[in-house]
């Protein structure tokens, strides 16, 4: 461990260390959102000995941390904050003294795609990191770990010890590590509690290896040693965007199958689980749908491309694009399917939408495919009834308002109507499409459903969560993703189907 010599204000000389403290006795972390937010709430639960400091520019989000209703929905968070908030967990919007106080900093902010310049709508927007990294840099008077946990492009470390280095008062010598998280939304305690890794990226250099120490210690209190993967700082980062491409992938790759499936009366399920039985493939992440959503794998697979264009790797950037395209058009392809059925025209026509988050148990809008499937819905003039349990209405109303999403939101206000129980959505509609797979629709009476609903009723399964054969001997018309079920004359959604 290397010293030096510095003058303490009453002129006394003091002996002080330039290298980091080996042992995390407090946290401060950057970003109180989806990863902050439980991950920090894990560390306190788990290492009763670190205090944890939890920060955000958002005065609004700090208070709801410190409130009865925390700001985001989470199976199980609300009793781990409640054990811990006030013990070893605190939620503040002193950025700046939880920096100084603390001996590790997790920089847990956004990486949202860019939307403006070089590298729009494909690059991350890295300014939320480099303004952390300067404000570490800034008010630090002891050397930190800072360890990079948002998603960020491969050598994003490098431009964070960058600006430390050139920045730090003098003797200061921080270490910076990457460790992506991997949690879902929706299972974020379960994941962070028995993850499938944890990974620490970082220099390997001494003063490198101390800090991957460090940081292991903490995990080391609840995760097995065998499931902490050491490696460097760029096989790290790498590794976080990879990990995402090949779970969007396998979506893809099951929803383009889903098409063949329509096509030629192949059923995608009993496709489904006939590949994933072979124990090379696995059966997970291959549920067809109307397509992924969320905040990660729109953004990071975009991330990739663009990071593969950067490189003047081509062919690549079009390898992963493809799975983005895909997508869209699964998608697109569940809305046409809506109107081709409704005999090609649901202008002025009422349809419930069951479900606006992007997958269930989460309140998480962000780029969930009910928005864009809501999006094609309206611009066909039709009247929409949205249900959603933890979506809260003015939440989808701006979703649904955003210029990219509707160029008329007076039109959107028209046409759209939020509602607070699927019994209300559903009232004197046309059809109902289920767009999250939240399990409370697989349990609603579809009796008195029929009963409230015009005839012909449609039933669009855009998540195949429902009971097709029981929804059919009601009376319904129903429809889903990568099978045949009801066929009548008026459906046939794809032109070029194989009979
Ligand atoms: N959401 C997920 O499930 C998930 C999972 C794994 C990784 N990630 C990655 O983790 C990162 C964070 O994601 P998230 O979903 O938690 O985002 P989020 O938007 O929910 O939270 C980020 C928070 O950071 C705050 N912030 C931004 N700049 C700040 C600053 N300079 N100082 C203090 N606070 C600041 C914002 O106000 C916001 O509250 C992203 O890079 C994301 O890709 C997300
Ligand atoms: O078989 C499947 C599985 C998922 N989805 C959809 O894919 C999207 C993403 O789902 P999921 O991965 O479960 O949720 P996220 O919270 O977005 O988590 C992903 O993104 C996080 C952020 O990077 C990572 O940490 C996680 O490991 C990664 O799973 C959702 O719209 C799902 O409905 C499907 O359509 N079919």
């Amino acid at each position: 461990m290397k010293v030096v010599l510095v003058f303490q204000p009453k002129n006394t000389l003091h002996l002080e260390t330039m290298s980091i403290e080996k042992k995390v006795r407090k946290i401060c972390c950057i970003g109180a959102g989806y990863v902050g937010g439980p991950t920090c709430s894990i560390i306190a639960y788990k290492c009763p000995e670190i205090q944890v400091m939890v920060t955000d520019v958002s005065q609004e989000r700090i208070n709801q941390w410190n409130s009865d209703k925390l700001p985001i929905y989470e199976p199980d968070l609300d009793d781990i904050v409640k054990e811990c908030r006030g013990r070893n967990l605190f939620f503040s919007i002193d950025v700046e003294q939880a920096i100084k106080e603390a001996n590790l900093i997790l920089i847990s902010v956004n990486t949202p795609t860019k939307t403006y310049g070089m590298g729009k709508g494909r690059a991350a927007d890295l300014k939320y990191i480099e303004l952390a990294a300067r404000t570490i840099a800034r008010v630090s008077d002891q050397s930190k770990i800072v360890v990079e946990k948002s998603t960020v492009p491969v050598k994003a470390a490098e431009s964070i010890i960058n600006i430390l280095k050139a920045n730090v008062k003098p003797g200061i010598r921080h270490q910076v590590l990457s460790n992506p998280e991997f949690l879902s939304e929706g299972t974020a305690i379960r994941d962070l509690l028995n993850p499938d890794r944890v990974l620490i990226g970082g220099e390997q250099s001494p003063d490198g290896q101390e800090a991957i120490a460090a940081l292991s210690d903490v995990y080391g209190h609840w995760v097995k040693k065998e499931k902490i993967i050491t490696m460097n700082t760029w096989s790290s980062e790498l590794s976080k965007l990879s990990a995402n491409a090949f779970l969007a992938q396998r979506i893809s790759s099951i929803n383009a199958i889903s098409a063949i499936c329509e096509a030629t009366g192949a059923d995608v399920t009993e496709v489904a689980h006939a590949v994933g039985t072979d124990t090379r493939i696995g059966s997970k992440f291959l549920q067809a749908g109307i397509g992924f959503g969320g905040s990660c794998f729109v953004k990071d697979v975009l991330n990739l491309t663009y990071l593969c264009e950067s490189l003047n790797l081509p062919e690549v950037a079009a390898y992963w694009q493809q799975i983005i395209d895909m997508n869209e058009y699964q998608k697109r392809r569940f809305a046409d399917q809506i109107v081709k059925c409704m005999f090609n025209t649901v202008s002025n026509k009422k349809i419930a939408i069951l479900g606006f988050s992007f997958k269930k148990n989460t309140g998480d809008t962000r780029e969930s495919p009910a928005i864009y499937v809501c999006k094609y819905l309206l611009e066909e003039g039709a009247k929409l009834q949205i249900y959603d349990p933890k979506v809260n209405h003015d939440q989808i109303m701006w979703e649904l308002m955003k210029p990219e999403i509707s160029e008329n939101p007076e039109r959107v206000k028209e046409l759209v109507e939020i509602c607070d129980s699927p019994y209300h959505a559903i009232e004197g509609t046309h059809a109902l499409a289920v767009c999250t797979e939240w399990d409370e629709f697989k349990e609603l009476d579809y009796k008195t459903i029929y009963n409230k609903m015009l005839k012909p009723p449609f039933i669009f399964d855009g998540r195949l969560i429902l009971d097709h054969k029981m929804l059919q001997e009601i009376g319904f018309h129903v429809e889903t993703i990568g099978k045949r079920l009801s066929r009548p004359p008026v459906c046939r959604p794809y032109a070029n189907s194989v009979q």
